[in-house]
């Protein structure tokens, strides 16, 4: 069944290149290029004080990964170390490729290896995507199941470019598995992967798939010897700007320590300087790798607090969510599924409709019931604009209604007009009593907020007593730093998260106030995440990758402690160490345009 490669696997070796020729374009081509070629994409910075408002500009060589992915259209695996800017390519990437097939959304398939990583980019988990049970090598009844799934099978048929990130949590199996249905169900062709481009990103020094053995890497399986044409290194680090940290973070990636390096990570177990004087209640968000660490840390800060509790419940909807009595019992296994992380699901018989639907939701951020107290340490889930975005670290200064802030604005406004209940409302004044006191320039975030009076008109329809209900509702009133040392109180309504199909059908959708409780979280959760003041223990590592996930999240080190630092904690996977070496001969073999090709 499984369809060889033309080419001998030497050749396959040799087209991989790194950074690739973008010198050796024409001038002309390569201006024509640069202009078509060089989106600017918001700036994923955090809220503390190297936040900035302008929005970052493709480099050459993000810009060459983009023009080989959409113009080119080849097979690109680009990868990078942690803060190369990865995800902000790909975002420019998904963004271009729905540009170019705006006519056809069901050509580009966004998909990621764990719900988490799919939420951010908006994308399926790969599995659910390709309605695939995980651990099961069984291709034929895997094909059979897939073709009786409708939507699942014209999914794999129509696809043209199939986006898949972090990939280093994908199971090697899991990728020969694709490819081999890839293959069968797309019989006219006879190049790898049924012919469909191939984009994947990711970083192999990070997590691993998750495998009681030793794990099987995507880059270990056959398929990815035929289908991946480019690899692309990515050199420049973006999060860090201090070049030493970035040796040190590097030499952390390969779990090869100098003992210069091991004193001085060591000396991180110093108290971290003191937050902004305006906030100085914010403390440094502790990364654990599980989550009973985090919750539990979480929860004692929350049960200390002596205010009172209030829980914000999400409202679900599932508009298309398959249904058990629609789908083959196979297929809503997978797609219940949504985090790789997760075991593999019972046998669906046992599974309820409302487990599947919650499957749906898992990998969003916004929690299903949102427990606050006046006090709380939170963190934003939804970026808003340049200054407040995803990964900003608040506190809680009280709870009110949206018409109690907007009184203060002006007579009209507390007269009449719809009670909104999503959106944010900015620049909130608030006295050290957190007594409101006034809106600074009145500034609300007027789209949230009149997109909020559709969700209102939508979500009353046929849910008359949750409408009445939400015009009570008062919501969190956050204090975010500002890049001035100042500080900036928002407050936070509720947001729509939402999970779609590859051809943009919502199945399900959350709305639920943006923010979550942020002591604590999981080395898993803050992957991907740019986080301003961090403590890790490595006591309680356990896991390859896990410790440069957790120490690579910071801006600079002074936003770093580490606590229980132990060399031994600081492993990378020797089938990963040995895999980046071919690639640097690779590398070495072949021209670099940046003249950094190597891993
Ligand atoms: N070309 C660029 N110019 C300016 N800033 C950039 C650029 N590319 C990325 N950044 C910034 O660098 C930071 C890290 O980027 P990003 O999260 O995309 O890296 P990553 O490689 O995906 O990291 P990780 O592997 O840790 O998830 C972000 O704040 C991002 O906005």
């Amino acid at each position: 069944m499984e369809k060889q490669s033309p080419k001998p696997a030497a050749m396959d070796l040799k087209k991989r290149k790194f950074g690739d020729d973008l010198d050796t374009l024409k001038p002309a081509k390569q201006s024509k290029i640069q202009t078509f070629f060089a989106p600017r994409v918001p700036l994923n910075t955090t809220c503390g004080t190297d936040r900035t408002t302008s929005v970052a500009k493709l480099s050459d060589e993000q810009n060459r990964v983009l023009q080989m992915v959409v113009e080119e259209e080849k097979s690109v695996f680009f990868t990078g170390s942690a803060g190369t800017g990865k995800s902000l390519l790909l975002r420019a990437i998904i963004s271009r490729l729905r540009k170019k097939h705006s006519k056809r959304p069901d050509f580009v398939a966004v998909t990621a290896s764990t719900g988490m990583a799919s939420s951010n980019i908006g994308g399926m988990t790969m599995h659910s995507w390709g309605a695939v049970t995980p651990g099961s090598n069984d291709i034929d009844n895997q094909i059979k199941c897939i073709r009786t799934c409708k939507p699942a099978l014209q999914r794999w048929k129509s696809v043209k470019v199939l986006i898949i990130d972090e990939v280093s949590m994908l199971d090697g199996h899991l990728f020969d598995i694709l490819a081999k249905i890839a293959d069968c169900l797309r019989k006219k062709t006879n190049k790898p992967f049924g012919g469909i481009q191939l984009v994947v990103t990711g970083d192999f020094f990070q997590l691993p798939p998750v495998s009681k053995t030793d794990p099987f890497f995507a880059f270990e399986s056959g398929a990815w010897q035929r289908c991946i044409e480019h690899t692309v290194n990515l050199t420049k680090v973006y999060r860090q700007k201090d070049d030493h940290f970035v040796a040190l973070l590097n030499q952390l990636r390969h779990g090869t320590l100098s003992p210069e390096a091991c004193r001085i990570f060591k000396s991180l177990s110093r108290p971290l300087l003191p937050p902004p004087p305006s906030m100085p209640n914010i403390t440094p968000t502790e990364l654990f790798p599980t989550r009973r660490e985090v919750s539990n840390s979480n929860m004692t800060r929350l049960k200390a607090l002596p205010h009172a509790l209030h829980i914000f419940h999400s409202h679900d909807t599932f508009p298309n969510a398959p249904d058990s009595s629609t789908i083959p019992k196979r297929h809503s296994a997978a797609m219940s599924n949504t985090d790789m992380n997760e075991p593999p699901p019972k046998p669906t018989s046992l599974v309820s409709r409302n487990n599947k639907r919650d499957g749906l939701l898992s990998g969003i951020l916004a929690e299903k019931e949102l427990q606050l107290k006046k006090g709380a340490q939170v963190m934003l889930v939804k970026n808003v604009d340049e200054m407040l975005v995803n990964g900003c670290v608040g506190r809680v200064v009280g709870f009110y209604g949206y018409h109690e802030v907007m009184a203060l604005q002006g007579e009209s406004e507390k007269r009449a007009g719809p009670t909104k209940t999503t959106g944010f409302v900015r620049n909130v004044t608030v006295e050290a009593d957190s007594a409101l006191t006034g809106i600074k320039d009145g500034s609300v975030n007027k789209e949230n907020v009149d997109e909020a009076v559709g969700e209102m008109k939508d979500s009353k329809k046929g849910q008359k007593s949750l409408g009445s209900q939400r015009a009570e509702e008062r919501f969190p009133l956050v204090e975010f730093p500002t890049p001035e040392g100042g500080k900036e109180a928002v407050l936070v309504m509720r947001e729509e998260f939402r999970v779609e199909d590859s051809e943009g059908r919502l199945l399900a959708r959350r709305m639920q106030v943006p923010l979550i409780l942020a002591w604590a979280m999981s080395i898993h959760k803050s992957q991907g995440q740019t986080i301003q003041r961090v403590k890790v223990d490595l006591g309680k590592v356990f896991e390859k990758g896990q410790s440069y996930v957790a120490l690579s999240r910071v801006a600079s080190m002074d936003g770093l402690q580490v606590l229980r630092f132990d060399p031994k904690k600081v492993m990378a996977h020797l089938k990963v160490i040995e895999w980046s070496k071919t690639l640097e001969s690779v590398g070495a073999n072949e021209k670099s345009p940046t003249g950094k090709g190597s891993l």
